[in-house]
Parts: structure tokens; sequence; C-alpha cells
């Protein structure tokens, strides 16, 4: 596995365009409609969880089909640090082999650091799991992840009676400091900035002495809810899956019984919202993509391109396991709230942006938190094309206009390179900068959608 290659410099979109990378010409397919077949990499959800949890269960396990990205070696990098073995071992998936985790020995005591990168899964899962080590542990990342939330986790912590060295100031860098166990019981928590605030410290409860009692209360008394839910959701029926026994009957609780977490062999499924530049390159082109493999019941958010494709005019089906969406003559905007699924957003938003209606976007305030403030980020690189975007307080308006041809910058942002390459499809002349950032969670990206286009040849 390669070794994780050193943090290039991430600037929120506030401070303007991020630095320059190399640009990368996105394919321009024009008139001619995008028809194609394929599968993507493993969900990234799915695999730091399955990751995280194989360190905690009682036995080895093993995944199959996961995701090989930056961020899994980074969630493999911190599972090591903290004692955990995982090899890499012969699979038959299609992007890379499976791996094989022996669970985490708590039992050394010198400190050690967490490298996080940008990576929310990692920054947030694996600090109440660090808590139940004997030893210091320190969390840094990458520039863009010193800025986003952490407070929640870090109050929760000191809430379960860990002490924690917060020279971040409520963000990264932090120390944990273990004492090799966690009483647990009730905790609350303000969790309107990330689900993976609630994720992180139910993916942990199971091993806290008392197990856990988590409850969620905007702090402001707005009574905003937990954004992108159906993460906690896959968080419940994961851990559910392993034998841990959650009762998420109350909206806003979960309690989280203490107990093992069973060893388990598992097939990660493929990731449905990195499936969705794809789907919408069908969208924008007025052409055809087909899914095989596409999970008849899942938790991802990324289902939910099944209800979002549609309502810009596309037509959608779900027949022997194949998803195939088929783009309108004419895509016409949108009106939705994508609070359950956030990081649909700016594929979302790069569909809204050549859409011959204007498009609302709402409940997506939390995306300021994201790898970079996406509502900035899209606005800024929209308009930089000629788009007529403005940001709201929960989201976004786009309105129709001519676009051209320019930097679509991306703010190390993989979200934001897939959604510069979805406009570039139709849009000639557009250049992604720094097309590279797409292996936060799909290094395999300028390769599919050089096959997808039909320009693999000259990639
Ligand atoms: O738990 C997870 O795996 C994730 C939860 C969501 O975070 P937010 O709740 O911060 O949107 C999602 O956007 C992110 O990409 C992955
Ligand atoms: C928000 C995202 O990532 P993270 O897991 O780093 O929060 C995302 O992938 O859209």
């Amino acid at each position: 596995m390669p070794s994780e290659p050193s943090a290039p410099a991430a600037r929120p979109a506030a401070a303007g365009p991020a630095p320059q990378h190399e640009l990368w010409p996105a394919p321009f397919v024009g008139p001619r409609p995008v028809v194609a077949e394929l599968t993507v990499p493993g969900s990234k959800s799915l695999t730091n969880r399955y990751l995280l949890l194989a360190a905690l269960a009682d036995g080895p396990c093993r995944l199959r089909s996961p995701l090989h990205s930056r961020d899994s070696r980074l969630m493999i990098g911190a599972l090591r640090a903290l004692g955990a073995r995982v090899e890499e071992v012969p699979g038959d998936g299609g992007f890379g082999p499976d791996l094989v985790v022996e669970p985490a020995s708590w039992d050394a005591t010198e400190p050690v650091t967490v490298e996080c990168g940008l990576a929310g899964t990692v920054m947030r899962f694996v600090p109440p799991v660090a808590a139940l080590a004997r030893r210091p542990v320190t969390f840094d990342g990458d520039p863009g992840a010193r800025v986003r939330p952490m407070g929640p986790v870090i109050d929760a912590l000191r809430g379960l009676g860990l002490r924690v060295e917060d020279e971040g100031g409520g963000r990264l860098p932090f120390t944990v400091h273990g004492t090799g166990g966690v009483r647990g019981g009730e905790l609350e928590i303000d969790a309107t900035g990330s689900s993976q605030f609630v994720s992180a410290l139910l993916l942990a409860g199971a091993r806290f002495d008392d197990g856990l009692v988590l409850r969620h209360r905007s702090a402001d008394g707005s009574g905003r809810g937990v954004p992108s839910m159906p993460h906690v959701g896959m968080t419940v029926e994961v851990l559910r899956g392993l034998g841990v026994s959650v009762d998420d009957s109350q909206p806003d609780v979960w309690r989280v019984a203490p107990g093992p977490v069973r060893a388990f062999d598992v097939t990660v499924e493929q990731d449905l919202s990195n499936a969705g530049p794809f789907l919408a390159a069908a969208v924008v082109t007025g052409g055809r993509v087909a899914v095989p493999r596409w999970p008849a019941r899942t938790t991802q958010g990324g289902d939910h391109w099944k209800h979002i494709l549609p309502a810009f005019g596309a037509a959608v089906d779900l027949a022997d396991g194949t998803f195939t969406v088929t783009g309108p003559d004419t895509v016409t905007g949108v009106d939705l709230d994508l609070g359950e699924a956030g990081e649909l957003a700016p594929t979302v938003a790069a569909v809204c942006a050549v859409a011959g209606t204007p498009s609302r976007l709402r409940g997506i305030a939390h995306l300021r938190g994201h790898e970079t403030d996406r509502l900035a980020a899209l606005v800024a690189e929209i308009n930089r094309l000629g788009g007529d975007a403005e940001e709201t307080a929960d989201g976004l308006v786009i309105r129709p206009a001519p676009l051209h041809g320019g930097t679509f910058h991306s703010y190390e942002d993989h979200r934001m390179a897939t959604a510069g390459a979805v406009i570039g499809l139709v849009v000639p002349d557009v250049r992604v900068e720094n097309i590279a950032t797409t292996a936060k969670t799909l290094p395999e990206f300028p390769q599919l959608w050089a096959e997808l286009t039909g320009t693999s040849r000259d990639a």
C-alpha cells in the first residue's frame, strides 16, 4: 500500500481560490450523449466504519471489495498507530485487494500521532476509540482539516471523563489522554454541524463499560436536527449487524448497550455517492448510464439519486440490480432539500448550473464545514464560468446563464473536482484544477471518466 503523501495546502473557499495545481482539461462531449455502463469502487463510509469496528472486534475480520483511497489509507494508518494489524490479501473485487484486520491490542503506552488528512471519518471516528487506549494520541491533519468543526467530539470526550489537550482551540490538533477504558453513560451533544459527531460516539459506545446514551440538542435552541441522517442510520445498522444493541426508537436519542463487537467478513457495497458524477453525465448530455450491482436495499445516502435525478427530468430504473439513468432532452432546474444527502450537493449543483430553469438547494448549511466551504466554493466556481449562483442561509440558488470555459478550482475537495468535470462535459474548455484531489475517495476518477467519455486513448 503506498505511503500517505505529504499534505497539500488547502484553504477555505472564503480565502479565495486554492493555489494553482496542474490543470486537467475536462473532456467535452458537446451534444454527443454519454452512453456507458460502469461500477465504481467501494463506499468510503462503509469501508471506514468497518475498518474502525474491525479494530474493536472480538476476532480477525475481513473486508471484501473495500475502498482503496486516501481516506481509507488514513483510517488504516490511524488503526495501525493504535496497535491494529491491517494486511492486504488478494480478493476478487475489481478495484484492489481485500483487507484483513487483527483487532488492536490496547496495551502500548508510548505517545502516537494520527494523521487525519482531510478525512472527516478519521478525525471524528477515531478519537473516541483512542480514548480506550493507555497512551496520549495526538490528532492532526491538512491545513483544510484544521478549520473543520471538531468541538462536539472534544467536548464529548471531556464529558466522558477524558483529559483532552486542545491545542487547536476546539479543532485539530488535539491530544486525547486515554487511561485504558471509558465508563460511558449519558452524553448530550450538538450535532447540527455534522452527523459524524453522532456516528463517532455510537461506533465506540459498545466498548464503554456502561455503554452510551447519546442525545442531540441544538445549542442555539433552534431545534435544528442532525444533518445527513442516513449516515447515522448506516452506523446503527452496521453496529446491529455486528451484534451491538442500539435503540434509536426515540428521535435524537441513541442507546448503545455495552458488549462485544462480533468479528465479521463483509463485502463492501460500491460507493453510490461517487457513482453520482457518472449518473449526472447521463443527465446533462441526454445520454444513458447504467450501474450494475446497485444494492436493492442500502443505508448509503447515494441511494437518493433515485429521487434526485428524476427532479431534473431524467428517467431512472432499477431492474435486475442495475440502476439506469436516461437523461432528458432539456434539463430542468430543481427545488430540493438535500439535508439528508449533503455530500451529493456538489454534483447536484453542477447539474443545476447547466439546467434551463432556476434551482434552489436547501438544508445544506453544514456544507460550510465540509472539505472546504462548499457553498462559497460552488458559487465562486460556477460564477467564474459565467454562471449565476448565489448563497442563501442554508443552501444555493442557481439560475440559468450561458457558461464559458475557464479554470474550475477544486479547493482540495474531491467533490468540487468532479463537479467541474460534470460541467465540462457540456461547456467547452473547462480546466479542473488538481483533479488528483479525487484520490480522497476515488483515485480511479480520471481513468473512469476518460472511459465514460471515450477519451481514454488520449488520457
Ligand atoms: O458518516 C459518514 O461517513 C459521512 C457523513 C456525512 O457527513 P456530514 O454529516 O458532515 O454531512 C457525509 O457528508 C460524509 O461524506 C460521510
Ligand atoms: C463530506 C465529505 O467527506 P468527509 O468524510 O471528509 O466529511 C464528503 O466526502 O463529501
